[in-house]
């Protein structure tokens, strides 16, 4: 039995060590030389001397290279001499012994040198060069004699072959291969490609690698494949699952492998990411100098990279999932610094939660349906409120806009060009008996310029802000620059919820613990299919901001398109001059119920207030209540 597994076994080899070349079909008609089963009829050919581990037998003795045929026939082949041992030799030539034996380095040397030295004429025909190309790939492979397999490199531009090692098991892999000529040689021994290619060695014993020597049809072809070969979709998304993986583990390896991240999400996280990591961020926020720092410095309380990707709750995320990893990533480190926003904490060693992301759009969920946005816009060249019909549309809907147009003015530019909401806007918004009005700002679509009137909210955050450690209301916010009345200070982001959603969330949470949620309630109030604001998770820093019964803040809704009765910007403007350095207030109940129960006693359930202010109505809310709703007018 053991005989017969041997001589299998080498009928296997024999079977193996056959030379393939092969060529495209019209090529192959045109060729004056056939070449079936490693054999060219006419043509002198090396191919059969080549190994598979790179090494090229030689032709008894050390035969010189063959010169390429430069009459335009193949020239005819010598007879070769049938090996005494029969097909056995082609598999016995092929041991290490016996490649020694019969072609010494020296010779191997000589060879090449003089296949080097000997000028290159022009091709007259394809099989001339077809056998140009073969000596030359016996050069190759001769003078790599020793090379693992794996560490073939593609040969210089000038030539056009490309060599790779493959495993026999894969299938061609386009048609622009298979166009190409290609010599494929098999490799017979598994004991050879074991202790050659440590690779395979690993993989499999029944593997049987081979070389194919590509012969590009163009150049073009040639750049296409001299890169790394492309991967098949399902590959990539094993390694961007395996890549998540370890960022789970370890969200360094974002900066360690920058090019993998690269070629797998199209975005190298090491511009995203300070480079150190959040060890070394820590000890140098905590340290004293450093305890005022920009957003950069600022170290998430516990959390890392892993727990923010597994709260993304990819299933219920409609994009897919790598470029949710991707907006989380870059929203997580978003350069919000402009101005800047920093953070301090001198009354204890809280930090912020590790959990929460800042960003500069709201984050849409699952169930919320965008109104879509017309492409209308004001035709102004400078925008006027008795024309403008964007500042029209902000009363326009109203019945009495045309006795308010006057008063209703939401926009005013003050001496030293800053624009802020007018005082009678500010006045009518605060009059609890008074209609109350949206702002409808200038838009994308109209004609006016940047320095338009009605561009405030639309044009970002202007004043640097700072998250802190008040004394009794947890972090809140305030600003290192004086903030006049009707200044725009940011907007409220966040998760936008269903009502479904949000009653799941506030289910799910502790009583009494803080709330983050803005109603988008503006234009039906008592609609159960509104939209929600959390911001919790993802959000500015007005997310910090804190109530007061005596607010120097209010949020106003603004918006730069009509369409959308459901989802506006929450836009927070100063409504008293705020100094540097004192805390951002508003009034979570938004001024409804400002004279219910004050001084009241604090009843079961009620949050306390704890803003000190001498009008405080000791409560933020009623039990169970934990949104803050925005009503348009006061009931
Ligand atoms: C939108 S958050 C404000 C940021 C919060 N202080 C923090 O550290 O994350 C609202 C929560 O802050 C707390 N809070 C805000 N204003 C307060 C006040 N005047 N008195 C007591 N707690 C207050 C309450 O816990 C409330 O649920």
């Amino acid at each position: 039995m053991a005989a017969l597994g041997s001589l299998q076994k080498r009928k296997h080899f024999e079977r193996q060590s056959q030379v393939v070349i092969s060529e495209p079909p019209q090529k192959r008609q045109k060729s004056e030389t056939p070449i079936t089963n490693g054999r060219s009829t006419g043509q002198p050919t090396q191919s059969r001397d080549l190994h598979q581990n790179g090494t090229v037998l030689p032709s008894r003795a050390s035969t010189p290279a063959r010169p390429p045929s430069t009459n335009g026939q193949a020239p005819t082949e010598p007879k070769q001499k049938r090996s005494p041992l029969g097909k056995r030799s082609a598999y016995a030539l092929q041991r290490p012994d016996d490649r020694e034996k019969y072609q010494p380095t020296s010779d191997r040397k000589t060879t090449s040198m003089k296949e080097e030295e000997s000028p290159r004429k022009p091709f007259r025909s394809v099989a001339e060069k077809l056998a140009t190309i073969k000596n030359e790939a016996a050069s190759i492979l001769r003078s790599s004699n020793n090379t693992p397999l794996n560490s073939f490199r593609p040969l210089k531009e000038a030539t056009p072959l490309r060599f790779k090692a493959i495993s026999s098991s894969e299938q061609p892999r386009n048609a622009a291969i298979s166009q190409s000529s290609i010599l494929s040689v098999d490799i017979p021994s598994p004991q050879k490609t074991l202790e050659t290619s440590p690779k395979v060695q690993s993989s499999s014993r029944f593997l049987q690698p081979k070389f194919e020597i590509i012969v590009p049809s163009s150049q073009e072809l040639l750049q296409k494949w001299s890169g790394p070969v492309p991967k098949a979709q399902s590959t990539l998304n094993y390694e961007r699952r395996s890549m998540l993986k370890e960022l789970k583990k370890s969200p360094n390896i974002a900066q360690e492998k920058p090019e993998e991240a690269r070629r797998l999400f199209g975005v190298t996280f090491s511009n995203i990411f300070a480079p150190e990591s959040d060890d070394e961020r820590m000890v140098k926020v905590a340290s004293k100098k450093a305890r005022k720092v920009t957003r950069k410095g600022i170290q998430l309380e516990g959390d890392d990279l892993a727990k923010s990707i597994q709260r993304l709750d990819l299933d219920k995320i409609t994009i897919h999932p790598a470029q949710a990893v991707r907006a989380v990533l870059t929203n997580r480190f978003n350069e919000q610094l402009s101005p800047p926003i920093t953070f301090a904490n001198d009354v204890n060693e809280r930090r912020l939660p590790g959990k929460f992301q800042f960003v500069d759009h709201y984050v849409i969920r699952e169930g919320v349906r965008l109104a879509p946005t017309s492409r209308s816009g004001c035709r102004c060249e400078d925008c006027r409120i008795s024309t403008c019909t964007c500042f029209s549309k902000t009363i326009g809907d109203r019945e009495d806009s045309t006795a308010r147009i006057g008063q209703n003015r939401t926009y005013t530019r003050r001496p030293d060009g800053l624009v802020v909401l007018s005082d009678d806007y500010i006045e009518q918004e605060l009059d609890k008996t008074a209609d109350h009005y949206e702002i409808t700002e200038c838009n994308e679509f109209c004609r006016c310029g940047n320095d338009c009137l009605n561009r405030v909210v639309g044009k970002g955050r202007t004043v640097p802000l700072e998250i802190f450690q008040t004394d009794k209301c947890g972090f809140g916010v305030r600003s290192s620059q004086d903030i006049v009345r009707g200044q725009f200070i940011d907007t409220y982001l966040g998760e936008i919820l269903t009502e479904a959603e949000l009653c799941q969330r506030e289910d799910a949470g502790e009583e009494g613990e803080p709330s983050y949620i803005h109603s988008l309630d503006w234009f039906d109030y008592n609609s159960d299919k509104n939209y929600h604001v959390d911001g919790k998770n993802f959000g500015t820093p007005m997310r910090f901001v804190n109530h007061s019964c005596n607010p120097n803040a209010r949020s106003f809704v603004v918006q730069m398109h009509k369409d959308d009765k459901k989802v506006y910007h929450l836009a927070f403007f100063a409504i008293r001059n705020i100094p540097a350095g004192t805390e951002i207030r508003i009034d979570y109940s938004g001024g409804a119920d400002q004279d219910e129960e004050l001084n009241a006693e604090l009843a079961d359930g009620f949050t306390r207030c704890y803003c000190g202010e001498k009008n405080c109505r000791k409560r933020l809310w009623r039990p169970g209540v934990k949104t803050r709703r925005r009503r348009r007018k006061a009931d």
